[in-house]
């Protein structure tokens, strides 16, 4: 039965009817910081700062760290079910990643939006589906082995660097499959030296679409990294020319990524350029790369720290009955530290609204990973490293969103577990992690990504007793 309005007089209650209220984007509250101490923020303090925004304005808020973007940061899981979910030609990825196109140039399928971006999903998809993903998970648990057996022991090492080449390869096998091309170990390590840049603060600005001058002066200042990375990413391309043009002249496909985009046409009938196919291969390796080995890293910083965690792994290897708690640590360990704490930027395409505010054309919504997966309201003591919470429990697709999630959800992600799985396991069990300082490392920017701040420095020291190498 209705109340009556006693303001009005009015005998019905229209304030069950009323809509909830609506307010425009530019209304969210955020950091009033200048932007140059924002991207300073952004590049030394992420995590730690994106949590203190959401203590400060909640579930919503905005960011300025950029020039002119319309940067905003949702962290509610119905707000990024519904950005997940929104149409495709609402919302855009594919120009959310011009930072990176110094990597990957500007024709890949993380430039690609609609039609365009679904056709060349489905294209690559049977390169990591099926027979393909048994060929590469058999190859990543071999490799692990192979790789970690030859990982400096007894001395303090900086695991990032082994886990990055291990990783490398790993996409080789992906992307080149059975046919390793003849300039392999070349192009590995130019592919190596590329991303090596990711460490400079220049990795932040497009200078490729700066006037000229500003190039030669950024590569004059060898500090910056710029040209390092230059000559490294010239022959890299070299390189990577003649293997693809190796491949198409062999004649010889298969199941892997290079024969998928070889048999790829445009609507006209023609096939992808090299300089194409070149850019799709090179987002391959940024994608697929510094995203696992951030994940290595983490996982050996988590559990060098965490003996009772490391050892109940280590008891289940040895048991070989199956490995569910090693999943629930992988689980928490991508809740705990999501390597990329903010996912690939949704611009607005056309206005929408989520979550009671209404985004305009233009404006560039982040969902946050590092937020979601350390919300109190999904996970009780969240900032505890509990992999129990996982155990035999998958874990929620809207409230842990390491991958992201919707149209361009990661294409690698159980290529990414069956990895981080190989490594600790072969770690694990021929080895004890031993840190002097057992102090939690913090994270550092590695490009859009978030590292230990040493790289996750640790010793291997043989187990001495009962030793046994994994085969999976
Ligand atoms: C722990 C490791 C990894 C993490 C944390 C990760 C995370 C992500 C995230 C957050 C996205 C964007 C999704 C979104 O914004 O909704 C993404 C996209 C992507 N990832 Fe991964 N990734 C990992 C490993 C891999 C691997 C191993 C591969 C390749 C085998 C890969 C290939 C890709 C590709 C191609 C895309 C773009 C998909 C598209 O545009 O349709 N990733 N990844």
């Amino acid at each position: 039965m209705p109340t009556p309005d006693t303001m009005t007089g009015c005998p019905v209650d229209h304030s069950a009817m009323r809509q909830p209220e609506v307010i425009p984007s530019t209304e969210l509250p955020g950091s009033t910081l200048p932007l140059i101490a924002q991207l300073w923020k952004y590049r030394t303090l992420r995590t730690v700062w994106l949590s203190q925004l959401r203590t400060e304005h909640g579930h919503r808020f905005r960011m300025n760290f950029r020039p002119k973007a319309k940067i905003y940061l949702i962290s509610d899981p119905d707000d990024v079910k519904a950005m997940f979910l929104a149409p495709r030609d609402v919302l855009h990825t594919g120009n959310g990643s011009d930072i990176l196109e110094k990597f990957f140039g500007g024709t890949g399928l993380a430039f690609l939006d609609e039609e365009a971006h679904l056709a060349r999903r489905k294209a690559l998809m049977p390169s990591i589906k099926g027979e393909a993903f048994k060929r590469i998970e058999a190859a990543a648990i071999a490799r692990a082995k192979h790789d970690v057996a030859k990982w400096p022991r007894e001395e303090i090492i900086s695991v990032h660097p082994h886990a990055h080449r291990y990783t490398i390869e790993v996409i080789r096998e992906v992307v080149f499959g059975r046919v390793t091309p003849s300039s392999w170990d070349d192009l590995g390590e130019e592919i190596f030296q590329v991303m090596e840049f990711n460490n400079h603060l220049a990795t932040v600005l497009m200078f490729e679409r700066a006037p000229r001058p500003v190039t030669w002066l950024l590569r004059a200042i060898r500090s910056t990294g710029v040209d390092h990375f230059l000559r490294h990413r010239e022959r890299a391309d070299e390189l990577l020319f003649e293997a693809i043009e190796e491949r198409r002249s062999s004649g010889d496909l298969g199941d892997d990524m290079l024969s998928m985009l070889l048999r790829i046409t445009h609507d006209d009938g023609s096939a992808l350029s090299t300089r194409e196919i070149r850019d799709e291969v090179m987002t391959m390796f940024v994608a697929g790369t510094e995203t696992t080995a951030s994940a290595i890293c983490w996982a050996l910083e988590y559990l060098s720290r965490e003996p009772e965690v490391a050892q109940r792994v280590r008891a289940e290897l040895d048991e070989g009955a199956g490995d569910a708690y090693l999943t629930a640590v992988v689980y928490e360990l991508l809740r705990v530290r999501p390597p990329l704490p903010m996912i690939i930027l949704r611009k607005v395409m056309k206005p929408l609204e989520i979550g009671g505010v209404r985004y305009e054309v233009g404006d560039e919504l982040f969902a946050s990973a590092h937020l979601l997966n350390h919300d109190p309201n999904h996970y009780d003591d969240a900032e505890a490293f509990r992999p129990e919470r996982f155990l035999d429990v998958k874990p929620g697709a809207n409230t842990w969103i390491p991958f992201g999630g919707g149209a361009i959800r990661c294409l690698g992600d159980r290529i990414a577990i069956t990895e981080i799985k190989a490594v600790l396991s072969n770690v694990l069990s021929t080895c004890e992690l031993r840190r002097e300082d057992t102090t939690p490392e913090r994270t550092r920017s590695r490009g859009v990504l978030i590292v230990p701040e040493n790289d996750a420095r640790l010793e291997l020291v043989p187990r001495t007793a009962d030793l046994k190498l994994v085969e999976n």
